[in-house]
């Protein structure tokens, strides 16, 4: 099918509201499901991902109704999940099904979980592995580390864990199983990865301790149902914080988005590299730090990315490779082999993908060297059904010299099912 063609533009304005939180959408759903009583989640991402979330929940009979971005959880307690008659079906979704491998683990039944292909090319032993050690039988594809993933889970034993690499996905699921082990179940990572299951956990009324990079849960804990309201999701502002930085003209403001300390790598680094970016009407609301961000243009100059900053922007690092293509001096990104098992090798489709539109990127092992001040010609790029590289790829074309032809545009449905119509409406 033919591409979506984004054009150059050279001025721009207005105000964009991004969308609710991915992560914390998916953990309000979640969590409202393994309540008791009503949760009520408001401004939940309607993306693909968090939508398999709750078809997920529905097929282990857990009610919820949806109006738009209100959705009402009438919770039961895990105890009245029910054993699924069929796979469920994570999509696209690497955080939808390792934090139900998580929460289920604890289960008297057998439940089967699989996703799209990408999704099956993922590795999963980083959970399976831990929640087999703590009492879980599981089965899958590659020795269990690639689904479809069968589980048996019972009784469970709480355990203290180390993981290799700082991930909030492996973290929360073993914190979730953690909830229904006997004695006390611990995870340290080598670096905070985000911290939204602790804190939303503890809005549920659990009692989790934290110390930066240990989390801790004892078994038992109940959950209570409650209002959550989701803030904006910070991954997705960043193409509109990029693209304010570099159109010569114009400002965008960016209401409500979430800026949880564990996700604003992005910020830190944009404003390092000289990006003009204010924060304004800054609250915290369930928990979670949230601000107005207003963009304008500024000249930015390239810079070092590696080591704890790097869990801090994971998912930021395709549309940071665009802005580095076209900043002042390099840009290297070290330490970031996580983004090899993302929804794509983030490394090898970023640095391919830029170079065809006229950029330099050399691949690293663990990330990639940008020279800046190139020329984004413009030209073809294809998404490979990743969300964050369709954006990356748009983004590009509005900043390039003469379009970019976008193959699977639509894949950036899986967090942001408006993206198109934003960047039509912004860019006047
Ligand atoms: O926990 C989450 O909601 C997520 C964690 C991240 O993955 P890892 O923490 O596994 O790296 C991130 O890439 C993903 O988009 C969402
Ligand atoms: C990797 C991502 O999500 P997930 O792991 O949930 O598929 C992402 O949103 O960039």
């Amino acid at each position: 099918m033919g591409g979506v063609f984004i054009k150059p533009v050279t001025k721009l304005g207005g105000e964009i509201k991004v969308p609710g939180d991915k992560s914390i959408s998916h953990r309000a759903a979640l969590f409202g499901g393994m309540a008791h009583g009503e949760t009520h989640v408001s401004n939940f991402l309607l993306g693909e991902d968090c939508l398999s979330t709750l078809r997920c929940l529905k097929q282990l009979g857990v009610s919820w109704e949806r109006q738009e971005t209100e959705v009402w959880i009438r919770g039961e307690g895990m105890g009245a999940w029910q054993e699924p008659i069929d796979v469920l079906d994570a999509g696209n979704s690497g955080t939808t099904l390792r934090l139900m491998l998580g929460a289920l683990a604890g289960s008297p039944f057998t439940v089967t979980m699989s996703g799209d292909e990408s999704l099956r090319s993922r590795p999963m032993r980083r959970v399976t592995d831990p929640l087999k050690q703590m009492g879980a039988q599981i089965m899958g594809r590659r020795e269990g580390n690639l689904a479809p993933i069968t589980m048996k889970g019972g009784q469970l034993q709480g355990q203290s864990f180390r993981t290799a690499v700082a991930s909030a996905q492996i973290k929360s699921a073993i914190i979730l199983a953690g909830l229904r082990a006997q004695g006390e179940t611990s995870v340290e990572e080598p670096a905070l990865s985000r911290d939204h299951t602790e804190r939303m956990l503890r809005g549920f009324g659990v009692d989790v301790q934290s110390d930066r990079t240990v989390a801790r849960v004892h078994g038992g804990g109940r959950l209570n149902g409650q209002a959550v309201s989701v803030p904006g999701d910070i991954s997705s502002a960043a193409f509109f914080l990029v693209l304010g930085s570099l159109v010569g003209q114009g400002e965008i403001i960016l209401p409500d988005v979430g800026v949880n300390p564990t996700r604003t790598g992005i910020l830190d680094v944009l404003r390092a590299m000289g990006a003009d970016i204010e924060l304004l009407d800054s609250s915290e609301i369930c928990g979670e730090p949230r601000a107005t961000l207003r963009v304008r243009p500024a000249k930015l100059k390239g810079i070092e990315i590696s080591g704890d900053m790097i869990p801090r922007l994971i998912d930021e690092i395709p549309i940071l490779a665009v802005a580095a293509s076209l900043a002042e001096g390099e840009t290297v990104i070290r330490d970031a082999a996580e983004l090899r098992v993302k929804e794509t090798d983030r490394i090898s489709t970023v640095v391919k993908g830029l170079n065809a539109l006229g950029a330099k990127v050399e691949e690293l092992p663990d990330g990639m060297r940008i020279q800046g001040q190139t020329t984004l010609y413009g030209g073809q790029a294809s998404s490979f059904g990743d969300h964050r590289l369709a954006m990356a790829w748009a983004i590009s074309g509005m900043l390039s010299r003469e379009g970019v032809s976008v193959e699977d545009m639509e894949a950036a449905d899986v967090s942001y099912p408006e993206f198109l119509t934003v960047i039509k409406k912004v860019a006047g």
